[in-house]
């Protein structure tokens, strides 16, 4: 497995994501029990830990989608739980989600999905800008010869690709990746972690990556953080998280490599 260089880049004075005794629950199912996390600017987090945990909820929370019941948790300065409608929009676009199912539109070629979010977001741009805009993100995905394709004429890989830059077109700070390799074929996941380290260098982003793929973790984490009974219990590289006596963390690693 190929371990990540850690990015010479990071600035650890900046934090663009800082938690604080988030708590969440559904009526009396708790799910975040106090978790503490930060995120450095151009950063990549990997956040592991088991279906349910609550990693999705986590990221919903840090996009303003779903409420905190206690706890600080602040955004690029921001205090996502105190912020206005309005801020929390212009907030929004300063993240990046990449789904798992890379969200593409159909009925749309790859270039309209590429328009889609700047006719949208940025209406005053030019469609000179828009075109040299679509051209930079297709270049760092690697796929300018899909410009007029169909999302049904692409590999699941190459959708993934479009799906990252579609996000990226709007220039976000932070990008979340949600299980960026799921179902994916071993060598296109390498794929995947290789353009999500050069998105990280090529756009200076800070990202926080969800995913049970262990390689996956070991090749874009700079530092990995494991949620494990609604905290981060494992945080530190890769090697420093499973090195553990906890059988729970040993059952996370076992599983991954005998699944
Ligand atoms: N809107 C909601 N209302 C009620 N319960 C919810 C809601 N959203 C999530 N949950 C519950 O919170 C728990 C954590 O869900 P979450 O989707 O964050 O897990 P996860 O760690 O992302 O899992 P997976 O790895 O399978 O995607 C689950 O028990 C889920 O049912």
């Amino acid at each position: 497995m190929l371990e990540k260089v850690r990015n010479p880049n990071i600035d650890t004075s900046k934090k663009v994501i800082y938690i604080r005794g988030l708590r969440k629950a559904f009526d009396e199912n708790v799910i975040l029990k106090g978790v503490d996390l930060d995120l450095y600017k151009g950063e990549n987090l990997v956040v592991l830990g088991r279906s349910g945990t609550g990693k999705s909820v986590l990221i919903k929370i840090i996009s303003g989608l779903l409420s905190a019941d206690t706890g600080e948790v602040n955004v690029l300065g921001q205090d996502v739980c105190c912020i206005t409608r309005k801020e929390l929009d212009a907030l929004r676009l300063k993240i990046g989600f990449s789904f798992q199912n890379s969200a593409l539109y159909d009925s749309m070629t790859v270039k309209e999905n590429l328009e889609f979010p700047l006719v949208r977001h940025s209406k005053h741009m030019t469609e000179q800008e828009r075109d040299k805009l679509i051209d930079t993100v297709l270049d760092a995905v690697g796929l300018r010869q899909s410009i007029n394709q169909m999302p049904a004429e692409l590999s699941g890989g190459q959708r993934k690709r479009i799906g990252i830059a579609r996000t990226l077109i709007l220039r976000p700070e932070i990008m979340l990746y949600d299980e960026p390799t799921a179902g994916l074929d071993p060598i296109t996941c390498i794929e995947i972690n290789n353009l999500i380290n050069e998105v990280q260098e090529r756009f200076n982003t800070s990202s926080i990556i969800i995913t049970h793929d262990l390689t996956c973790a070991r090749a874009v984490g700079d530092r990995v953080a494991m949620l494990l009974d609604g905290e981060f219990k494992r945080e530190g590289t890769f090697d420093e998280v499973f090195d553990t006596n906890d059988k729970r963390v040993q059952a996370f690693y076992n599983y991954n490599f005998i699944d």
